[in-house]
């Protein structure tokens, strides 16, 4: 298996990141490395976890792309990620794993990755098809505690344009009860748990998956 380089896109706290960095040495094949933590948000404390590991950071602003096409916001949102894409693939990026990145990304990011074989997965605070988009945890936890449902999970998945509905690599089903479950706070720390192991999987998983296409 070649070296994998990784890029790891995030919008907040990186505690998803931060398993990642920390299964590099045991986990991971060897010789993967993260080239690049990018993230949307400024305040991302990921960005921190990332410097602090000797890993290349980036914050994509797209308010900055929002006054250069103010009346524009498709066009804003189109080269933000035309220019996204560009920075990736001029790392020679082989995997994208999206860490809590809370940006819906189009065709302009898809397309370009897609052409240069590049893989995207992306972690999702519920199960497949259930949940889809932002704020999964306190919608399924809301679904429980009116009756609807008596499980969620998280998933990896590969990034496809219709948010959150990508092929799974991986799906962790997550019974809920009572009272157990009812606490919202307690559940959240009991998916974030899971979520970091699940994320390191996924993204081995994703890493076999895309050098075994290349007949690796
Ligand atoms: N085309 C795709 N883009 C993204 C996917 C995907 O599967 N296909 N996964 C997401 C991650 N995600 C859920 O797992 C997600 C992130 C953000 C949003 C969203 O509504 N974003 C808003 C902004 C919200 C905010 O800034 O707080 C937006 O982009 O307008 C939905 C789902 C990563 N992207
Ligand atoms: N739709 C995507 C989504 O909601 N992702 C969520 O963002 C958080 C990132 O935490 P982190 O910044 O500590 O890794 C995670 O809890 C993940 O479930």
């Amino acid at each position: 298996m070649s070296p994998t380089k990784l890029t790891v896109l995030i919008s907040g706290s990186g505690t998803n990141l931060q398993a990642i960095i920390d299964a590099l040495p045991t986990t991971l094949p060897a010789e993967t490395n993260i080239v690049r933590v990018i993230s949307n948000r400024k305040a991302a404390y990921g960005l921190h976890r990332a410097s602090k590991a000797n890993i290349s950071t980036k914050y994509h602003n797209l308010v900055s792309y929002k006054k250069k096409y103010e009346n524009d916001e498709k066009r804003a949102r189109e080269e933000y990620d035309k220019d996204l894409a560009k920075m990736i693939l001029e790392d020679g990026t082989d995997v994208v794993v999206c860490a809590g990145f809370m940006h819906i990304l189009s065709e302009e990011f898809l397309g370009p990755l897609g052409e240069g074989g590049v893989s995207i997965i992306n972690l999702h605070p519920a199960l497949r098809g259930q949940f889809n988009g932002a704020n999964a945890i306190e919608r399924a936890h809301k679904a429980f505690m009116d009756g609807e449902i008596t499980q969620t999970g998280v998933m990896i998945h590969y990034v496809i344009s219709e948010v959150d509905m990508g092929e799974p690599l991986l799906e962790v089903p997550i019974p809920l009860t009572h009272p157990d479950d009812d606490d919202i706070a307690a559940l959240e720390e009991r998916i974030h748990r899971i979520e970091h192991k699940a994320i390191v999987e996924g993204t081995r998983l994703a890493i076999e998956a895309h050098w075994k296409k290349r007949g690796q």
